[in-house]
């Protein structure tokens, strides 16, 4: 078990980027961790791994104290990997040699059957011997990802992990990490932008703004139930309403986030009367820009384009 006990740090003094950070994730689970940029995600997976000294606060990994490079000669805690955004790979030596470099060479043959298996699971098995600087950015990153799953660790922390590769090869190759990753019972921390790393596979979410924490709980309850404005808009486009917009009634009234998803038009139980205003072609449908009250903007999924300036209602789409 991870827990991370009341921790803040700063660059420069006076200017707290992380601030009283207290959480614990179990063996095992997959954490996402969300915020804008520069909330502070890269930092706080930083000191996880003791790359920085702590301000306050302390960090355990199972029995093991995290320690800072003012305790340790390497910086880096031996039970954990960090895959940084910028992969911090060898450029001049093969991709079997990156891969390679936790792995003890008392047992070659076993090291080399590992590297294959590896070079397997990021599918970069043709290109074993390439020197790393003749790769790709997305294929760098495969590599440095085969690099700290290779010594199986306990705890590893990604740093946007699948940002350079592309759509079609992230989605198998996130499927397959983080199966992986289950079936190999290794915690996981994800810094991510992106909601489709986080909705399928974390079980715990953590939201960050400005150094802070300020929701975390089931993945599906953040989503679902977002506390404010910030964290729904941290999974896609969002609508605040209230419920008064759709009860007619003020009282107990609140502010309710909706995904366009969760709209849908119709003339017969619809209770918020919007104009359309613009298509946008999504693939799967569009995204129909309406206004509702005369000037507040409201997003909702639709299979066909609607004529501009058509009035229509939107209802709540249920699912029981
Ligand atoms: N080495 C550094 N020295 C000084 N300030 C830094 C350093 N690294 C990061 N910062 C600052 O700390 C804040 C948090 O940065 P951090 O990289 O942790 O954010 P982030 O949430 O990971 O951002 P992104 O999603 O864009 O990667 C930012 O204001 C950034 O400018």
């Amino acid at each position: 078990m991870l827990v991370v006990n009341n921790i803040s740090y700063s660059y420069t003094e006076g200017n707290p980027i992380i601030k009283n950070i207290s959480f614990t994730v179990e063996k095992g689970s997959n954490v996402a961790l969300i915020g804008e940029s520069g909330c502070g995600k890269s930092t706080l997976l930083k000191l996880i791994y003791g790359l920085y000294d702590l301000e306050a606060g302390d960090i355990y990994c199972g029995d093991t104290q995290v320690l800072g490079p003012a305790y340790n000669l390497v910086p880096g805690m031996d039970n954990m990997r960090y895959l940084a955004q910028d992969f911090d790979l060898m450029p001049h030596t093969s991709v079997a040699e990156n891969i390679g470099k936790y792995l003890s060479n008392f047992n070659l043959d076993s090291k080399q059957n590992r590297i294959k298996e590896l070079l397997k699971v990021v599918d970069l098995e043709a290109f074993s011997d390439v020197k790393v600087k003749h790769l790709s950015g997305g294929q760098q990153q495969r590599v440095a990802i085969a690099r700290v799953l290779a010594s199986e660790p306990e705890l590893l922390l990604l740093d946007e992990p699948f940002s350079h590769i592309d759509y079609s090869r992230r989605s198998v190759l996130r499927r397959e990490l983080f199966n992986y990753l289950k079936e190999k019972g290794i915690t996981c921390i994800v810094a991510t932008h992106d909601s489709l790393d986080t909705l399928g596979f974390a079980d715990q979410t953590i939201v960050l703004q400005q150094g802070q924490v300020v929701d975390m709980g089931q993945t599906r309850e953040v989503y679902e139930y977002p506390i404010n404005r910030y964290v729904a808009s941290l999974f896609g486009e969002v609508n605040e309403l209230m419920i008064s917009d759709f009860t007619g009634s003020k009282l107990n009234d609140e502010a309710l986030y909706i995904y366009p998803h969760q709209l849908m038009r119709s003339n017969l139980r619809g209770q918020l009367d919007v104009v359309v205003k613009e298509c946008f072609f999504k693939g799967d449908g569009y995204l129909v820009k309406c206004l509702f009250k005369g000037n507040q903007v409201i997003y909702f999924d639709h299979p066909v384009m609607i004529e501009k300036e058509t009035p229509i209602k939107l209802a709540l789409k249920k699912y029981e």
